[in-house]
């Protein structure tokens, strides 16, 4: 075969075109060399036919190599937000006291978002500025899903849509509360102000939920007491951060790694009074693969044992055949199912049930009923039985979840949800409007009825 014919092969086979040469990311590359962030030689960025922008190996990677090294302080963490003085101005110099007022009201991930938002209306004027111009400038998350759409999507989304609205309105209701009250003169203050938008500030949100990692920078920052900071607003802790370069890297279930921060031995555990990034100057945050990756193929890491619904709400993309999915039931609305029945619980009944947990975590995945759903169904059907012991039952359910009473009880229910979740998916394909995110629910909810036609057979 002649080189060109070879070369046709190889490109007829790869399901990728490399991208580090788009200006963006050629402008990206070189901020980051400028940082000192050390990455592996042999990592350049690619569009994946299938996962989109990723990172790809050019030369085989073994178990142990490391991926990239970055300095603490090319990473945007709590550090970067406690030592940036004009964005601390904003709550420092306050009319109102809007640390005491707003204690303990917002999550980091929202701090890290209105941070990141008052970075991206500074344009060119910040250090992160290519940085956060090679951040993708929309998200397919269902979040985002117009709200005609999202009323026929599964309500497990619904729900979680509905959260992520709650926090995000309340969040950015409190931090327009604070803008409007701080009297600091700084310019970028002053440029927030004006620039404060949803729109804005719900792309950072997801820019924060879809690309931080975990960092625990408690051997190095001592946040024992927070009092009188910014760190006052927060009600939860601060071990997520961004990091360039480290967040192009696509999830795969299978992928292991391991993060370290790699510290000057003399370090001291910095206070948090009078602290200063070069403080933080010799520590370093390192990712290793653990995997074996073959020349010119997608490197991935892995982000966390996922279902889909997690996936697709908080990331936006879906994998397929993915073992941890599974159907929920709510406790009410099995109940309400018994009624029809003619099943009515006791008052005993009811308070073995809650007693021993059984009206959560009810559902079915590939493997059958969940542990508690084989129990409830256990209470409802034998605890009047004389000849059976419900509680040693229970014990044994662990061993075995699978009984044909049981399942014959719960299968009209089941057969009902079925028939529930394809009317919604004949009306959510019926519409005109074919993005990504839409096809992600979509899926989701076939793999919903999946599972559910796959336990009504057996
Ligand atoms: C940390 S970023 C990874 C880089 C990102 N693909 C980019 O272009 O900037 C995480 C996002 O990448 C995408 N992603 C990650 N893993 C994926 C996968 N296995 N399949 C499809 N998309 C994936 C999702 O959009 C997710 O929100």
């Amino acid at each position: 075969m002649g080189r060109t014919q070879r070369k046709r092969k190889q490109n007829k086979e790869r399901n990728f075109r490399t991208c580090d040469d788009e200006k963006d990311l050629i402008l990206l590359n070189t901020w980051l060399s400028g940082q000192g962030i050390r990455r592996n030689d042999k990592l350049v960025l690619a569009v994946f036919d299938d996962t989109g922008r990723g990172v790809l190996t050019k030369r085989k990677i073994r178990a142990g190599e490391e991926l990239i090294n970055l300095p603490l302080n090319s990473t945007i963490n709590v550090i970067t937000i406690l030592t940036d003085i004009p964005f601390c101005s904003i709550f420092l110099e306050n009319q109102t006291q809007c640390l005491i007022e707003h204690k303990q009201s917002v999550s980091f991930q929202s701090l890290l978002a209105l941070y990141l938002t008052y970075l991206k209306v500074q344009e060119s004027e910040t250090k992160w500025h290519l940085y956060l111009n090679s951040l993708p400038r929309e998200y397919t998350v269902p979040y985002f899903l117009p709200s005609h759409i999202q009323c026929d999507v599964h309500s497990d989304i619904q729900t979680v849509v509905m959260k992520q609205k709650d926090i995000i309105r309340t969040s950015y209701n409190i931090f327009d509360h604070i803008l409007r009250s701080s009297t600091s003169k700084n310019n970028f203050v002053q440029n927030l102000k004006e620039n404060f938008e949803m729109a804005v500030y719900e792309w950072a949100y997801f820019t924060v939920n879809t690309r931080c990692v975990f960092m625990d920078l408690t051997n190095v920052l001592n946040l024992k007491n927070v009092s009188d900071t910014i760190l006052d607003l927060i009600n939860d802790n601060t071990k997520i951060s961004l990091c360039p370069y480290l967040d192009m890297i696509n999830h795969s279930p299978t992928a292991r790694n391991e993060t370290k921060l790699m510290v000057q031995k003399n370090m001291q555990n910095v206070n948090i009074v009078n602290l200063d990034q070069d403080l933080f100057s010799e520590v370093w945050f390192s990712i290793y693969t653990k995997n074996n990756f073959e020349a010119f193929t997608q490197v991935f890491i892995c982000y966390g044992d996922s279902h889909n619904l997690k996936l697709i709400t908080e990331y936006g993309f879906f994998l397929p055949d993915n073992d941890l999915d599974c159907f929920s039931f709510v406790f009410e609305d099995i109940v309400s199912y018994l009624s029809t029945k003619s099943i009515k619980l006791s008052q005993e009944q009811s308070s073995f049930i809650t007693n021993h947990g059984l009206n959560k975590d009810l559902y079915i995945d590939s493997r059958g009923l969940s542990f508690n759903l084989y129990g409830l169904l256990m209470v409802v059907k034998y605890y009047y039985d004389r000849s059976r012991d419900v509680s040693r039952l229970l014990y044994s359910a662990a061993v075995c979840s699978s009984n044909k009473d049981l399942n014959d009880l719960i299968t009209p229910l089941v057969q009902d949800k079925v028939e529930n979740v394809k009317e919604s998916i004949i009306r959510l394909r019926s519409n005109d409007n074919r993005c990504v995110i839409l096809s992600n629910c979509v899926e989701l909810m076939c793999q919903y009825v999946n599972l559910l036609e796959k336990f009504i057979k057996c």
